[in-house]
């Protein structure tokens, strides 16, 4: 072995110790949750064609991803860009060992859903009331109220429930979110049956120090392996309250291809934390997600292109056309150049 070698496979392992001090023995078994085609496109105001979406999550699927939200059944008055969810799941051809969770506000939403063969559903209360009232057009409690029964008919029908907690740390309506009022709902989500809470920074005004605070908050309620992470990349903090969220033990990120992402009715919502720019990070911590990214960054290409905008994701931006090889990304994002 000459000397390069040697000191590049030093290097590697060093890196893997690292990171199984810091974050745990199964910190490669981090699990990318994909909301690109739900919340990344469903504040587009270009009504996105649905063989266009169904293009995009099996561009998803091609890249190695496994937990995709792809639509969301919501009123076709307060969300048009997402009124085709039944064509979208009618017609996507599903691949073996892929989740294709969708989005529901009620049990009108359930219902629907349910002619389209669907195993996961996600329902999202607020931790504030003044984003409860402008999303969901009712209080947090009415909206838990609702919720509850969406998740007692999907448990009975036999489906896994995904709970979101919307303005972990700020609300665009009513400010700064108290970490309690967080964890309350945290648990009220996993009372009422759902497998995963996944924690929003709807408005990405989170940052390291917030996110701990909160997440302290809500580790007394839920284990870690309960929780996801969620953020807008809006002051572009995602990245640095990932990593935040990762020394608590949290082992399930939501991203959305491009950066694409925001709700239409969060004021001052941006974007997602962009898949690519997750992948990239992940493979530099010398965690393997068998994410291929050079698919991931042409899926990213193609919805960037069919909307006539840049991407949002930083790594796509950087890599772009220049690498065809999965080998030559991950040397770069590991240091091992
Ligand atoms: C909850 C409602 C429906 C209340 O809205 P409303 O106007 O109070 O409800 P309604 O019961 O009076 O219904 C109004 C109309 O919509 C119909 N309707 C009612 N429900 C449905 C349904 N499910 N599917 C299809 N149609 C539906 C209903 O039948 C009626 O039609 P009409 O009789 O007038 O012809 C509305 O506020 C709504 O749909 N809100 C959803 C808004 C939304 O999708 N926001 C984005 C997702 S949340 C998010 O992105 C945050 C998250 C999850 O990513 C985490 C984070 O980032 O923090």
């Amino acid at each position: 072995m000459n000397k390069i070698t040697r000191s590049t496979t030093t290097k590697s392992k060093l890196m893997r110790n690292l990171i199984q001090r810091r974050f745990g023995a199964k910190a490669s078994q981090i699990r990318i949750y994909e909301v690109g085609p739900r919340d990344g496109l469903q504040n587009e105001s270009k009504f996105v064609p649905t063989d266009i979406k169904i293009e995009l999550i099996n561009k998803l699927v091609a890249a190695g991803l496994k937990d995709i939200e792809s639509a969301s059944f919501v009123s076709p008055k307060w969300v048009k860009q997402m009124s085709d969810g039944v064509d979208v799941m009618k017609n996507l051809k599903r691949a073996p060992g892929v989740n294709y969770p969708v989005l529901m506000p009620n049990l009108k939403g359930y219902e629907i859903a349910k002619q389209c063969n669907i195993e996961e559903v996600a329902i999202f209360p607020a931790a504030s009331e003044g984003f409860s009232q402008k999303n969901l057009n009712c209080s947090v409690e009415e909206s838990l109220a609702r919720f509850k029964l969406v998740v007692d008919q999907a448990l009975t029908d036999g489906l896994r429930v995904r709970g979101y907690v919307s303005c972990i740390v700020g609300c665009p309506y009513d400010g700064p979110v108290d970490p309690k009022a967080v964890a309350k709902i945290s648990e009220q989500l996993l009372t009422m049956g759902c497998y995963e809470v996944s924690l929003g920074d709807t408005i990405g005004v989170g940052t390291a120090g917030s996110v701990k605070k909160m997440l302290r908050e809500v580790l007394t309620v839920a284990k870690p392996e309960q929780i996801a992470l969620h953020f807008h990349d809006t002051y572009g903090q995602a990245l640095s309250n990932l990593l935040a969220g990762l020394e608590f033990g949290i082992k399930t990120v939501d991203s959305s291809i491009s950066g694409l992402g925001g709700c239409p009715y969060a004021r001052g919502a941006s974007g997602n934390l962009a898949t690519e720019d997750l992948v990239y990070f992940l493979y530099g911590l010398g965690v393997n997600t068998n994410i291929d990214l050079v698919k991931l960054i042409e899926a990213g290409r193609y919805i960037s292109n069919y909307l006539g905008k840049p991407t949002d994701s930083k790594v796509n931006r950087a890599l772009g056309d220049r690498f065809k090889k999965q080998e030559d990304i991950v040397k770069i994002a590991s240091c091992d150049l």
